[in-house]
C-alpha cells in the first residue's frame, strides 16, 4: 500500500490518494472524521483550530461503505481558504497591496522557511511554509483512520497518548489496559491519563503562552494484536521497527524516537532489558516483560508495540528570536499573527496514525490479498501457526 497527501495550509484542500487497500474493506467518511476531530484538539493550540471544522469527502474507491480495490480518494476542505483566495490562488500574482503584505522575507528560527527558501528559490517564503505546515498532517491523520480499519478487523488496535509536556511527566503506571489507556487519554484536555500530571502540563502550556513562548514534549503509541513475525530482519528497508521511526520523525516538529525502554537500555544490564520468552497452550510463545517494546530483528514478537516519539517546542514564537531579512539583510525581531504554543496533545492522534499506517502496510505487504476476507484468513492462520511453532 501506499499514499500521497498534496495540499497547502491556506489552500482550498487537503487531498490524500491511498493505493492498494484491498476490497471488502468497511469504510466510511465517518470512520475518518471522528480522528479528524480528535487531531484538531488539544489545550495549547492556536486560533486556526477554531476555525476549520476537518471532514472527509471520499470521493473513490469506496462503494456502499466497502472499499472497491481502487485507490480510494479523498478530500478535507480547508475553512480558512476563503480569507486566503487572492494570496493563494494560480492565478498570476496580483502586485496588490495585500499581496505584497503577506509576502515572507524573514525566516522564523526552526522552521522550514530558510532552508525550504535556498533549496526551491522561493524568495516568497509562504511558498515553503505553505507546504511544510503541519496542516498536511490532517490528511496523514485521514490515511491512519483508514489503516486502523484495517487493522481492526484484523483485531490490531492502536492507541496514543502524550506521557509528557514541558518537562512534567505522567506515572508510567497509570494504566491497566488499552482501553482504560484510551478512555482515559480521550478524556483529557492534553490527552494524557494522569490527571494530576495533565493538570500540571496545562499549567506549563499556560505559563510558556504567558511569555510568549513554546513548548514540546513526548507521546506515545500503543498498538496490541499484531502477529509474530510481521517485518523483517534479512534487509536493513524490509525491518519493520526502522519503519516506524521513520514514520515518526518524520512528522512535523519530532526530533526522536524509541522503543520499549528505549535511552534507558543504555544504563541497564542485558538481563535488565531481554525479554524472557514463556510458552501456553492457549497464548504461544510471549514474554515476561516487554521492555523491546515489541520488537527483535527488525519483527514483531507478538508483544504490545511500544513507540514514543518526542516533539519540539513550536517554532513561531510570539517572543522574538533574531533572524535575519533576505531582502535587507538586516537583523529584526520577528513578529508572528497567530500560532499554537503547544501542539503535543494533536501530535499524538498524528504519530498513532503514522504508526497505524506502518503496520497495515507491512501487513498486506506480507500477508497479501486482494481480499479482506482472504487476508484476514491469512493472518488468523499465522497466528496459529506462531501459536504452534
Ligand atoms: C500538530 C502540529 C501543529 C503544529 N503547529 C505549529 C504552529 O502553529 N506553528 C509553528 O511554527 N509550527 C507548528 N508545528 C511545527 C512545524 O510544522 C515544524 O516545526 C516545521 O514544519 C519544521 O519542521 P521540523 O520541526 O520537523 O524541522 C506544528 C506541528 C504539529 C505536528
Ligand atoms: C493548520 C494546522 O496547524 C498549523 C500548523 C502550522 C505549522 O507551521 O506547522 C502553523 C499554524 O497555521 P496557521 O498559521 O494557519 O495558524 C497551525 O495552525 C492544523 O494542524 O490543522
Amino acid at each position: 500500500m501506499r499514499y500521497l497527501t498534496a495540499g497547502e495550509s491556506h489552500g482550498p484542500a487537503l487531498t490524500t490518494i491511498i493505493e492498494g487497500l484491498p476490497a471488502g474493506l468497511p469504510l466510511t467518511a465517518e470512520d475518518i472524521n471522528t480522528d479528524l476531530a480528535r487531531r484538531q484538539k488539544g489545550y495549547g493550540r492556536g486560533r486556526r483550530m477554531q476555525i476549520e471544522k476537518d471532514r472527509a469527502v471520499i470521493s473513490a474507491g469506496v462503494r456502499h461503505g466497502f472499499t472497491l480495490g481502487s485507490p480510494v480518494a479523498l478530500t478535507v476542505e480547508n475553512k480558512d481558504w476563503t480569507h486566503w483566495t487572492k494570496i493563494m490562488g494560480i492565478e498570476p500574482r496580483t502586485e496588490d497591496a495585500e499581496e505584497v503584505k503577506r509576502r515572507v522575507t524573514r525566516p522564523r528560527p526552526g522552521h522550514a522557511d530558510l532552508v525550504g527558501g535556498i533549496k526551491y528559490g522561493h524568495r516568497d517564503m509562504r511558498n515553503v511554509l505553505e507546504r511544510s505546515s503541519a496542516r498536511e498532517t490532517t490528511v496523514r491523520v485521514a490515511a491512519g483512520a483508514v489503516a486502523k480499519k484495517l487493522l481492526k478487523e484484523l483485531g490490531i488496535e492502536v492507541a496514543s497518548h502524550v506521557l509528557e509536556i514541558g518537562g512534567v511527566r505522567a506515572e508510567h503506571t497509570q494504566y491497566r489496559s488499552l482501553e482504560d489507556l484510551r478512555e482515559k487519554a480521550e478524556a483529557s484536555p492534553v490527552r494524557c491519563y494522569d490527571d494530576e500530571a495533565a493538570q500540571k502540563m496545562m499549567e506549563a502550556i499556560d505559563e510558556a503562552k504567558k511569555k510568549g513562548d513554546s513548548i514540546g514534549g513526548i507521546v506515545e503509541v500503543v498498538a496490541t494484536g499484531m502477529p509474530a513475525g510481521v517485518g523483517s530482519y534479512v534487509h536493513y528497508d524490509r525491518k519493520l521497527d526502522a519503519k516506524l521511526a521513520h514514520a515518526i520523525v518524520s512528522i512535523n516538529a519530532f526530533k526522536g524516537v524509541e522503543f520499549g525502554l528505549g535511552f534507558e537500555m543504555a544504563h541497564r544490564f542485558g538481563s535488565e532489558v531481554h525479554d524472557e520468552i514463556i510458552w501456553s497452550e492457549a497464548e504461544g510463545y510471549t514474554r515476561k516483560t516487554n521492555r523491546l517494546g515489541g520488537f527483535e530483528g527488525g519483527m514483531t514478537t507478538g508483544m504490545p508495540i511500544v513507540v514514543r516519539g518526542v516533539m519540539k517546542p513550536i517554532p513561531t514564537l510570539y517572543k522574538p528570536l533574531q533572524s535575519v531579512d533576505i531582502e535587507t539583510k538586516e537583523p529584526f525581531a520577528a513578529s508572528i499573527e497567530r500560532s499554537d504554543s503547544c501542539a503535543v496533545p494533536a501530535a499524538s492522534v498524528v504519530a498513532e496514525a503514522a504508526v497505524a499506517w506502518e503496520l497495515a502496510e507491512a501487513i498486506v505487504g506480507q500477508f497479501y490479498s486482494d481480499r479482506m476476507d482472504v487476508l484476514k484468513q491469512t493472518v488468523d492462520a499465522q497466528r496459529e501457526y506462531g501459536r504452534l511453532f
